[in-house]
């Protein structure tokens, strides 16, 4: 089966990234020991993970087997340890990394065009998941992947969630690790999450294509006031008065209309 990796044969090459429980490492799998085996990207649970129970990545595991498509990172298999006690995810590996990664790098290589492009495809590979029934919920340019300068993938499915037939939204129990910041005000009240939910975090994800993801414009510093720390009541209460994310320098009218529709805070209580 060659979606069953054999942790023998798995060497660390470097880190790619991680979260409060988990990370994903750069790996070579070489089951011939020839030092010519492929690259693969490796998502596990860090040790400490009390929290974070193995469940959530069994369960992320299960979304990615189910999709295919051009825009989301593709899934190669699993790699078991211990007797199945601990599970590792296998992606396949795309060297130039996240947006995040990419386009502080090539600003002046990426003209207006290609950024549109790139979120032409995040709406692509979005467009696809809710096809599927599924809600992202960590829709952001660090979970987008750069394949080449006109391809990018979706990636990062640990907070996915899949709607039950009857119904239009998800209810989260536990919010762990939830990266307020790309959050639509539904979510930070009412731990609902809709399909619009990841249209408003695409609209944040729209916001750091057109910034270029640079740091300086990160939507968490921007977002809190001026005075002191940004609490969730803080978030909330700047949201439903109608404050937003400011519009980038020299964002064309479209954008900025596109950007005002996904961050049109439909009150979803009353469309329930
Ligand atoms: N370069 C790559 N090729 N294939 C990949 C698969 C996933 C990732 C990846 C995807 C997402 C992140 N984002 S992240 O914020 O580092 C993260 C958030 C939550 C949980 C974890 Cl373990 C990591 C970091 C790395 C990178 C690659």
């Amino acid at each position: 089966d060659p979606t069953v990796f054999d942790t023998r044969f798995l060497r660390k090459i470097d880190n790619l990234g991680e979260g409060h429980f988990g990370k994903v490492e750069l790996c070579q799998y070489d089951p011939h020991g020839d030092g010519r085996g492929e690259l693969v990207a490796v998502k596990s649970l860090k040790p400490n993970s009390k929290g974070q129970l193995p469940c959530h990545l069994r369960r992320e595991i299960d979304t990615m087997r189910e999709l295919y498509h051009h825009n989301i990172v593709k899934y190669k298999g699993v790699c078991s340890e211990e007797g199945g006690r601990t599970t590792k995810l296998i992606m396949e590996y795309l060297p130039a990394g996240s947006l995040k990664d990419y386009l502080p790098k090539r600003k002046h290589q990426t003209d207006l065009k290609r950024l549109l492009n790139y979120a032409l495809q995040i709406c692509q590979g979005m467009d696809y998941l809710g096809s599927q029934r599924f809600i992202h919920r960590d829709l952001a340019a660090r979970n987008v992947l750069v394949e080449n300068e006109s391809t990018v993938k979706i990636a990062d499915f640990g907070l996915t969630k899949s709607m039950k037939e009857d119904k239009s939204y998800y209810t989260v129990k536990e919010d762990t690790e939830s990266p307020v910041f790309w959050y639509a005000p539904e979510c930070l009240v009412g731990s609902k999450f809709y399909p619009a939910s990841d249209v408003w975090s695409f609209g944040v994800t729209l916001y750091e294509l057109m910034t270029y993801c640079e740091s300086s414009s990160s939507p968490e510093p921007l977002l809190s006031p001026s005075e002191g720390k940004m609490t969730l009541t803080r978030l909330v209460e700047f949201l439903i008065d109608g404050k937003r994310l400011p519009c980038p320098p020299r964002c064309p009218d479209t954008v900025r209309e596109l950007r005002e529709r996904c961050f049109c805070w439909l009150d979803q209580s009353k469309s329930t």
